[in-house]
């Protein structure tokens, strides 16, 4: 039919409609699955959901049921079955790990075992791809008619990691003259599945044929803006945009990655965790997450849009230099950048050293 959404469309939606507490559709040829995501779970949905009868679960990453002490027989995920007598406070409980250290014994938990998973981890790829915690209620269904006008995804399109790997194209570029550089230029990309933009920064004009000094920075709202001491990310902002304005030319990549891909929200739970003692891959994982959640190949596909082949990389990160050449782009250099630490973020840089090979 004309005008009708196409799968993409359909899953910008889906991810929109989780965030508000809206049930999605996981349709396959022969499946039908409904899913909530557990974050935004009214009490209403949820006697909705009971009304329909079958038996609820809540999907939860591997990550966090091993935090739950729930039994993981599906490699990645686990799903605990809902005790009848279960409210939204006990699967929100589950999902989120705010109390665990005040409530730590939460199970013993009933987990499903054989069968498909495959709408399951839909579902939590989903609530990530939402920037919600990874935990969702799924109820498999027996026909289309027990739920009307929701969203309905293919599932094996749902399934597939879709979320950062969308088309980008280039909405617009103006001149942009910064403190660091006068011939300073803003780039816009738009994802085509209705998520995050991206920015792309150009110092000078860098000739394209020799390899230009580039900085992947994700986002932080905390220490790019806010000038936070908890990690190094401003130092490192306005570091790598004052050595392009020196050398006269770069290009700083601005990726909407927030918090390593898991959005400012999440990330203030990491740091509600680190509180309690927690380091920066523990508290990831307590919420259910890998310790990075991102797609750097957002980043080589900018600087190929762009004109871009090979780079002088300003990184201490060894995973971006070894995903840059994977997509094809050449690191001459890698050149480090060390800069802002300080006694509050002192523990934080030794971590990503010692857990997640960042170079010191
Ligand atoms: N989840 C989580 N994200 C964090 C934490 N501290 C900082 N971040 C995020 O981590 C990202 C830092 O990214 P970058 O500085 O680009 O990357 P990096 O992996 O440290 O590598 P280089 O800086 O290039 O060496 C930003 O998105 C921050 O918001 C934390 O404790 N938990
Ligand atoms: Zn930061």
């Amino acid at each position: 039919m004309a005008l009708r959404p196409n799968t993409t469309e359909l899953i910008a939606r889906a991810r929109a409609d989780l965030r508000m507490g809206v049930p999605v559709v996981l349709q396959s040829a022969d499946r039908l699955a409904l899913i909530l995501a557990a974050e935004t779970l009214s009490a209403a949905r949820l006697a909705d959901v009971r009304a329909l009868g079958g038996k609820p679960v809540l999907a939860v990453t591997a990550r966090r049921a091993e935090t739950l002490k729930a039994q993981v027989y599906d490699g990645d995920l686990a799903r605990i079955v809902l005790p009848k007598d279960a409210g939204i406070s006990w699967i929100q409980a589950l999902a989120d790990p705010a109390d665990d250290l005040r409530m730590p014994m939460k199970g013993p938990f009933e987990c499903d075992r054989g069968g498909d998973v495959a709408s399951h981890r839909a579902a939590i790829n989903l609530t990530k791809a939402a920037r919600l915690l990874p935990a969702a209620l799924v109820l498999e269904l027996s026909d289309l008619s027990q739920v009307t006008d929701l969203t309905t995804v293919p599932l094996a399109e749902a399934c597939s990691g879709f979320h950062d790997t969308s088309p980008l194209h280039s909405v617009i570029s103006a001149r942009l003259p910064l403190e660091v550089s006068e011939a300073g230029r803003l780039h816009v990309f738009r994802p085509e599945d209705g998520a995050e933009e991206h920015y792309a920064v150009e110092i000078g004009q860098p000739p394209r044929d020799v390899p230009v000094l580039s900085r992947l920075h994700s986002a932080c709202f905390t220490g790019d803006l806010l000038g936070s001491l908890k990690c190094d990310c401003g130092p490192q902002l306005r570091g790598a945009l004052r050595q392009m304005g020196e050398e006269g030319a770069g290009v700083l990549l601005y990726l909407n990655q927030e918090g390593r891909g898991i959005g400012l929200a999440n990330k203030m739970r990491a740091y509600a965790l680190q509180d309690q003692g927690f380091d920066t891959v523990e508290a990831n994982h307590r919420l259910g997450f890998e310790d990075d959640e991102r797609d750097f190949r957002i980043g080589a596909e900018i600087l190929k849009t762009l004109g871009f082949l090979s780079v002088r990389l300003m990184t201490n990160n060894p995973k971006k230099v070894a995903m840059m050449e994977h997509t094809g782009i050449v690191v001459t250099e890698r050149v480090p950048l060390k800069v802002g630490e300080n006694i509050h973020n002192k523990a934080y840089l030794a971590t990503k050293a010692r857990k997640s090979g960042h170079l010191l």
